[in-house]
């Protein structure tokens, strides 16, 4: 007989995991953990550093979760706000006001002002005025000033500032152009940082000489703050030569516009010449350099890891071993629902001890299988360990990961990257646990993908989890989830089993530090490898 904690439902408790996730890296959360004001003393801490605060601060925030942390920042510092500016995705101020009434919108006694921009997240000249308005803010500010910055993911696109000569079409097109052959975040970044004024630090250098504190939420692979929002408050150094190298190897050079091409050429020449001329001793100029930035303090408020952390409390909380797989997670939405599965396959048949003394054939093909699907050699043993731990603690195991989910679009159905991988996960579920082991009727796992901003895709969903009674319900529906899947169709299926019951409902959430995993794999019954 199993211990009663191990017939628990596991949904609503896989939910209530990614719930604690997100709210970890909500924007109170994530601006209160760091940001501390005392009112005696009248300072400001981050971290080390304090900052004496007498109505001499500034706001301006880019970026699709700017608004939470821009209302939690305004809040703290109440007069001593003196105006600001942030920019948001259009619309946005329409479905938080609905969602969360004015809470979650900044107060009504605010001096911040709300550029809404970038439909469709298509640079438009709203975010060029926005850029331009926070531009003409940023240049007066006096060296007893304190300028907040507030940077997240989706900043770059809202808050255009293309380097004259070049147009906002012409930037525009560039970017679309990078976008739509194959250039990574990186890349496009890389480009924005030497064609705009504000980005790579030029927005910290036109704020000088005020003091700087760049909170940024990281939503980008390892951290890299100069990847948010194309770094506005990092330095960085001009790399006209690398973009012209990116735009030859995307086979596009001859498609930017000409005034593009020409500008990077010149600034490319320009460097080459200084280099040549240049008598400057380079451990001088590296200290001058340096100090111009010693007045700008970016810190990383909010990220992945400090979500997949909470999960893994949680998760304890609620009596499950937790592992946090990684923080880097990768790969196809089709392909990482096929490899979650098998991960709980080869999880299922680590639990029963017996299995894991002796050689195992299926043990072995698996774990070459799941290696070759990007599940590193190391995680493996610390999975089969952990699983070991938890068998002996009669504790069910709890896998953590974040990371970011890729789809290909190839239908023309409904869904999103996290309801995709889940329906994948339930696939294959069906094909291991109900076709292939035709006498095993029990499945225990439960596994659930979803977007931490709350909106997957086009949906308005998080997610979705699946698990045993998914999988009941899938064959009392007659549906056939194949065509789905590969129609891109998982939301329009979820939607059609029990009226969307597995889906996962989560509202816009105000931050975005991309997608979380949760899979719960229950221990065996019996001892014996229990599916066969
Ligand atoms: O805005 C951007 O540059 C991307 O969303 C990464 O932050």
């Amino acid at each position: 007989m199993a211990p009663a904690h191990l017939d628990i439902d596991m949904k609503p408790q896989a939910v209530d995991i990614v719930r604690n996730a997100i709210s970890a890296v909500s924007p109170k959360a994530m601006i209160e953990n760091v940001l501390l004001y005392n009112q005696t003393t009248s300072t400001l801490n981050l971290h080390n550093r304090q900052y004496k605060i007498n109505k001499n601060v500034f706001i301006v925030g880019f970026g699709n979760s700017v608004l939470g942390m821009a209302r939690v920042v305004e809040d703290m510092l109440g007069e001593h706000v003196v105006t600001g500016i942030i920019s948001i995705p259009s619309g946005l101020k329409q479905e938080t006001v609905k969602a969360y009434d004015n809470d979650r919108f900044l107060s009504l006694k605010t001096k911040l002002q709300v550029y809404e921009v970038a439909e469709n997240n298509v640079i438009d000249e709203a975010g060029h005025n926005a850029s331009k308005a926070i531009h003409r803010l940023v240049s007066n500010l006096t060296e007893s000033d304190v300028l907040i910055v507030l940077c997240t993911a989706g900043g770059s696109a809202l808050c255009p500032s293309p380097r004259p000569p070049i147009t906002l079409q012409e930037l525009n097109f560039t970017i679309k152009l990078l976008n739509e052959n194959g250039a990574n975040t990186k890349e496009v970044n890389t480009l924005r940082k030497n064609l705009e004024t504000l980005k790579g630090g030029g927005l910290a250098l036109a704020a000088r000489p005020a003091k700087i504190i760049s909170l940024i939420l990281s939503s980008v692979m390892g951290d890299k703050a100069d990847l948010v929002a194309s770094g506005p408050t990092c330095l960085t150094q001009p790399s006209p030569h690398h973009c012209l190298e990116i735009l030859h190897r995307l086979h596009i050079i001859d498609k930017v516009p000409a005034n593009v091409k020409r500008f990077l050429e010149r600034e490319a020449n320009l460097i080459n010449a200084t280099k040549v001329m240049s008598v400057q001793d380079p451990l001088k100029a590296k200290t001058e350099r340096d100090k111009a930035w010693e007045d700008v303090q970016n810190v990383i408020v909010g990220n992945n890891s400090i979500a997949c952390q909470a999960a893994a409390k949680r998760a304890s909380e609620l009596g499950y071993f937790p592992l946090v797989l990684t923080t880097v997670l990768t790969g196809e939405a089709k392909d990482l629902g096929v490899l979650f599965t098998k991960l709980a396959k080869f999880i299922m048949i680590c639990y029963d001890r017996r299995a894991g003394m002796e050689p195992n054939p299926e043990l072995s093909m698996l774990e070459v299988e799941l290696v070759a699907g990007g599940i590193k050699k190391q995680w493996m043993n610390h999975i089969a360990t952990s699983v070991y731990k938890a068998h002996n603690m009669n504790k069910n195991i709890c896998i953590i990961s974040g990371g970011e989910i890729d789809v290909n679009v190839i239908g023309n159905g409904i869904g999103g990257k996290n309801t995709e991988t889940a329906l994948s996960a339930a696939l294959q579920m069906y094909e291991e646990f109900r076709v292939k082991q035709m006498n095993v009727k029990e499945c225990s796992v439960c596994f659930l993908s979803v977007d931490s901003d709350g909106m997957d895709g086009i949906t308005k969903v998080a997610g979705a989890v699946v698990d045993q009674t998914f999988l009941d319900e899938v064959d009392k529906s007659k549906l056939d989830m194949k065509p789905y899947l590969l129609n891109n169709d998982s939301y329009t299926f979820f939607k059609q089993v029990k009226d969307g019951k597995y889906l996962v409902q989560t509202n816009l959430t105000g931050t975005d530090i991309m997608d979380l995993t949760v899979l719960i794999v229950k221990q065996p019954t019996e001892t014996k490898y229990f599916w066969k």
